[in-house]
């Protein structure tokens, strides 16, 4: 089957290399659409690749029925909804490290532009003007750059800045005193790093907490003559307060990369000379280009021959290591999902995953995202898979919780879920057998061994003499053949189980006259 593939941002033509030459995936580049166009033409794609320009709206991604994986070719995606994609088991991957260096050398040219007023004096010259003293500039040297995000982009910016001998505040909910020490910088809060600046640079991503970080209040607090830069997001600063900031001479420079909204509309702010601009080139180099669509491309390539992805945003990324030690549980995970499900005939309120032996030494949150799925794909169908499984359980109200115990229990590894509905807590372990694959070895209290897939009947009975004999006839009489029969029981005469593989779909009238024995409890067909 052909997997298609919409490009709808300019990606660079060396950087999509790997998926041109992959077999079975179709590209289609189409870098003009407008927003209505691109919703015409979504359905029917597989994937989508984009940079910061197209708008991957909820809307858009409701049209598109066959999407599977959106890749963003750069760092930001706070152009993609990435709640509705999460919630349609899109998987959203970018190029986290791809175009860091091409961003911070962007930040240290509009830094050095900016304080030199470069742009400003090549502007004047052009009209013919030979004015020296408009554009005196000041040093970087000895000054402080306050840097607001201290990832990637921001750890780079800082590197270089040192190079022109300044020093370094920095401000980043992860960074330690620790950590700030051994890269030699200074970090406080975000008020510490606006006081103690010359030069401010914001490299948060944008998001609600980082909308309008640096506002009127924010103004306040910088120097007089503060100069600032944006080469991160537009939005992280109100733009509106930056205008009033740079009249009042409060902020005597500003250089911005990046815009409220792009592309620009409102050109006020170049109204002020102070303010220096580019029209979002923090990643416009050949390289980073390059660089970021090879990322996406493999990520996309990969997904498609072996379903794993190295860059997911909405979905943790499993080391490939773990990813070999775990794998071969995916498929066993799942089954006891699904096998609950048709065991209890309800939706869970609280599912516990217990892992037991060598599983209880790895990450087993992928183990967990599978049996989800199984559990969940009985109601809600195939759109359910690791990306959403987590995500609707717990739009739905179900409380997941894991735990882990060494103990092994007599199996290498096991994996017991626990559900709790309505009408109680059932349960179901199962393990795999070196060699033999996966088996179902515990069902609520009663020990068993059976293969978790086919037709099966779970039967809850009173232990009494000829029962089995009984259940074999009035299955036989419906033309249903047992393939094989584990029997249970608490004690002699007790309550006892019969799980029965059969050799087809039982369908609820096949099974009346059984559930009519006076031995009968239950009878529930599963299908796995
Ligand atoms: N102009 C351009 O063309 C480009 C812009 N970017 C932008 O730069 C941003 C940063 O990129 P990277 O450094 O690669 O990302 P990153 O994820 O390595 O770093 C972002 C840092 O911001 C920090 N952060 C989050 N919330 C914060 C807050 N409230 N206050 C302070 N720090 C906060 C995070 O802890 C993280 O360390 C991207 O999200 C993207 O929007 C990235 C590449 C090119
Ligand atoms: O990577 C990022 O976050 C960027 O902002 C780069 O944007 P672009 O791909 O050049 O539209």
């Amino acid at each position: 089957m052909t997997f298609h593939v919409l490009i709808s941002d300019p990606l660079s033509e060396e950087g999509v290399y790997p998926l041109r030459h992959a077999d079975g995936i179709n590209i289609v580049m189409e870098t003009n659409l407008s927003e209505a166009e691109l919703a015409e033409r979504i359905d029917g794609f597989d994937a989508l690749l984009v940079r910061s320009q197209t708008q991957v709206t909820r809307e858009l991604i409701e049209k598109a029925s066959n999407l599977k994986i959106i890749g963003r070719a750069g760092v930001g995606v706070d152009n993609i909804d990435l709640e509705a994609a999460t919630e349609h088991g899109i998987i959203v991957v970018n190029a986290p490290d791809g175009n860091t260096n091409s961003a911070a050398e962007h930040t240290m040219a509009m830094l050095m532009g900016m304080a030199r007023k470069i742009p400003q004096a090549y502007n004047s010259l052009k009209q013919g003007k030979w004015d020296r003293k408009a554009y005196v500039g000041v040093e970087l040297k000895n000054k402080t750059l306050g840097v607001v995000g201290f990832g990637r982009i921001g750890q780079e910016v800082a590197a270089r800045a040192k190079g022109q001998r300044m020093n370094i505040i920095a401000y980043d909910p992860f960074l330690t005193a620790e950590k700030a020490e051994k890269l030699g910088v200074d970090f406080g809060t975000v008020e510490d790093v606006l006081k103690a600046a010359d030069f401010v640079t914001v490299h948060t991503p944008l998001l609600k907490e980082t909308k309008h970080l640096i506002n009127a209040e924010a103004f306040k607090v910088m120097k007089d003559g503060v100069q600032i830069i944006n080469c991160a997001r537009g939005g992280i600063i109100d733009e509106s307060a930056l205008y009033d900031a740079v009249k009042s001479g409060k902020v005597a420079g500003a250089a911005l990369d990046v815009f409220e909204q792009e592309p620009m509309v409102d050109f006020r702010l170049l109204e002020l000379p102070e303010i220096i601009a580019t029209p979002h080139l923090g990643a416009s180099t050949f390289e980073a280009q390059e660089s970021v669509a090879v990322d996406v491309s493999q990520d996309v390539v990969s997904f498609v021959k072996y379903g794993t992805v190295r860059n997911s945003v909405n979905l943790p990324s499993v080391p490939k290591e773990l990813m070999k030690r775990i794998e071969p549980y995916f498929d066993l995970a799942e089954r006891i999902g699904t096998f609950l499900t048709d065991l209890t005939g309800e939706t869970a309120d609280e599912v516990n995953v217990y892992y037991s032996g060598e599983l209880a030494n790895l990450e087993v949150g992928p183990l967990t995202r599978n049996m989800l799925k199984g559990m969940l794909k009985r109601h809600l169908g195939k759109h359910v898979n690791d990306v959403n499984a987590m995500y609707i359980a717990n739009q739905k109200g179900i409380h997941v919780n894991e735990h882990k115990s060494t103990e092994s229990r007599g199996f290498t590894n096991l994996i017991t879920v626990e559900v709790k509905t309505q009408s109680g807590t059932r349960k179901a372990s199962g393990t795999l057998l070196n060699g033999q694959g996966a088996r179902i070895v515990k069902v609520d209290d009663y020990i068993v061994d059976f293969l978790p897939n086919g037709h099966l009947l779970f039967i809850r009975h009173n232990d009494r003499p000829g029962v089995i004999g009984r259940v074999g006839t009035l299955l036989g009489a419906e033309d249903i053949n047992i393939a094989t029969m584990q029997v249970g029981r608490s004690n002699a005469g007790g309550d006892a189980i019969m799980m029965l593989s059969i050799d087809k779909h039982a369908d609820p009238e096949d099974l009346e006259e059984l559930k009519k024995l006076e031995e009968i409890e239950s009878v529930t067909a599963i299908d796995l």
